[in-house]
């Protein structure tokens, strides 16, 4: 390599892009693959829950510059799959024995806690001779961002870490709603700027080469974190927050990933019943809805995306993404078993009875009740 192509600039640029549980994060994902800049990126994503859609759902055309890392939340899995990822990936992605791809997103789980990943960024032996941090991208979703800001630090550490934030679904709240959210998001990041964005729609230049990414200037807590991390990393191995374990459905104590398929088309009414009523009586705690449906005499796919109390506008996809036709859905719950949702599914059923159906609101209001 020539002597004026070393140096931090010769490094190929990697932006984090993370956000919570639905915020936009794949939407954006989605805009940005499209444009120039883009064309020799490799994208990394990483799915929270056994079943992957994003890999189904994210723009056709960029197949082949896609590469998606199963397994579980990535903060767990960074010491494995992530690394492993960017240090193959020179050879692994060569073209005429050259590294082909200039730059490199990683779109996080939405409940990943970003200090994990970053540390192994600037800190990795051998990551950091080829790669630098260029910045660090959060979405904030301005729907339901001030109750996860609330309910949830990785939402805190994920706006507090980040170099730029985004506040998406702006077209959906009242200005005063999106005013709260932007004052309450410069008191956790007073570096970073906040910019509204509408369904993913960004100038690439907006969020990339912000520099190398710099922890001095955010915030004390950040500081602490990173710190906290490196100590972690070289005291006692990868812990941080929550238990580590091998279940790739399970975050927490308190929140999980249920993975239902259904092999036979489902009926409409059936199916939005039974979403109506879970999001009634749930619905704080059903973060994340997300599905590819086949439901009876629509040829082609539903794609439903639910998040919290919000259910965005199904979309019909042209197309099936693949051979697989049956109904595939994720929902990321937090205090609600997978057997609970499971018995909520007689729902699902055309046939059902009013006594069922009481039965059911019954049970869903004695959860509720307080001890
Ligand atoms: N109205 C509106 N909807 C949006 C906007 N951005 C994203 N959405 C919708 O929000 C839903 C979730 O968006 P995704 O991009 O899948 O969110 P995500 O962060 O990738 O979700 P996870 O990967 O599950 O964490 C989808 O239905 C999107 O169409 C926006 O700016 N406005």
């Amino acid at each position: 390599m020539s002597p004026i192509l070393t140096g931090p600039q010769s490094l190929i640029p990697v932006s984090v892009v993370t956000g919570f549980l639905g915020s936009g994060k794949t939407t954006l994902l989605n805009q940005l693959v499209q444009a120039r800049e883009m064309r020799r990126a490799l994208v990394i994503i990483n799915e929270f829950g056994a079943i992957s859609l994003d890999h189904d759902l994210i723009a056709r055309s960029t197949d082949d510059l896609v590469v998606e890392m199963m397994g579980g939340c990535l903060c767990c899995t960074i010491r494995g799959d992530l690394l492993r990822t960017l240090r193959e990936a020179p050879w692994r992605f060569a073209r005429e024995g050259s590294c082909w791809f200039d730059r490199v997103v990683i779109e996080t789980t939405g409940l990943a806690d970003p200090a994990p990943i970053l540390h192994t960024l600037m800190t990795d032996d051998h990551l950091t001779t080829l790669y630098r941090l260029d910045g660090v991208i959060a979405t904030v979703d301005a729907s339901t961002g001030m109750t996860t800001l609330d309910a949830q630090e990785e939402a805190i550490k994920q706006a507090a870490m980040a170099d730029r934030i985004l506040l998406t679904k702006t077209d959906i709240v009242s200005a005063r709603e999106q005013t709260t959210l932007e004052s309450r998001l410069h008191l956790i990041n007073p570096a970073a700027p906040i910019i509204p964005v509408t369904n993913g729609q960004i100038e690439p230049a907006a969020i990339f080469d912000a520099g190398l990414y710099d922890p001095a200037i955010r915030s004390h807590d950040v500081q602490r974190w990173l710190k906290t991390e490196a100590y972690e990393t070289e005291h006692r191995g990868h812990v941080h927050g929550h238990h580590h374990h091998h279940d790739v459905n399970r975050h927490d104590d308190h929140i999980h990933a249920t993975c239902l398929t259904f092999d036979d088309p489902l009926d409409a009414e059936g199916f939005e019943r039974w979403l109506d009523i879970l999001t009634l009586f749930k619905g704080p705690d059903i973060l994340r809805v997300k599905g590819i449906v086949n439901l009876v005499g629509e040829a082609k796919p539903v794609v439903i995306h639910g998040v919290q109390h919000i259910f965005h506008p199904p979309v019909l996809l042209e197309s099936w993404p693949s051979e697989d036709r049956r109904t595939r859905l994720v929902i990321i719950t937090r205090d609600i078993s997978a057997e609970e949702l499971r018995a909520t599914l007689s729902l699902l059923t055309s046939g059902i009875t009013r006594y069922d159906l009481a039965g059911f609101v019954e049970d869903m209001l004695n959860d509720h009740a307080p001890a």
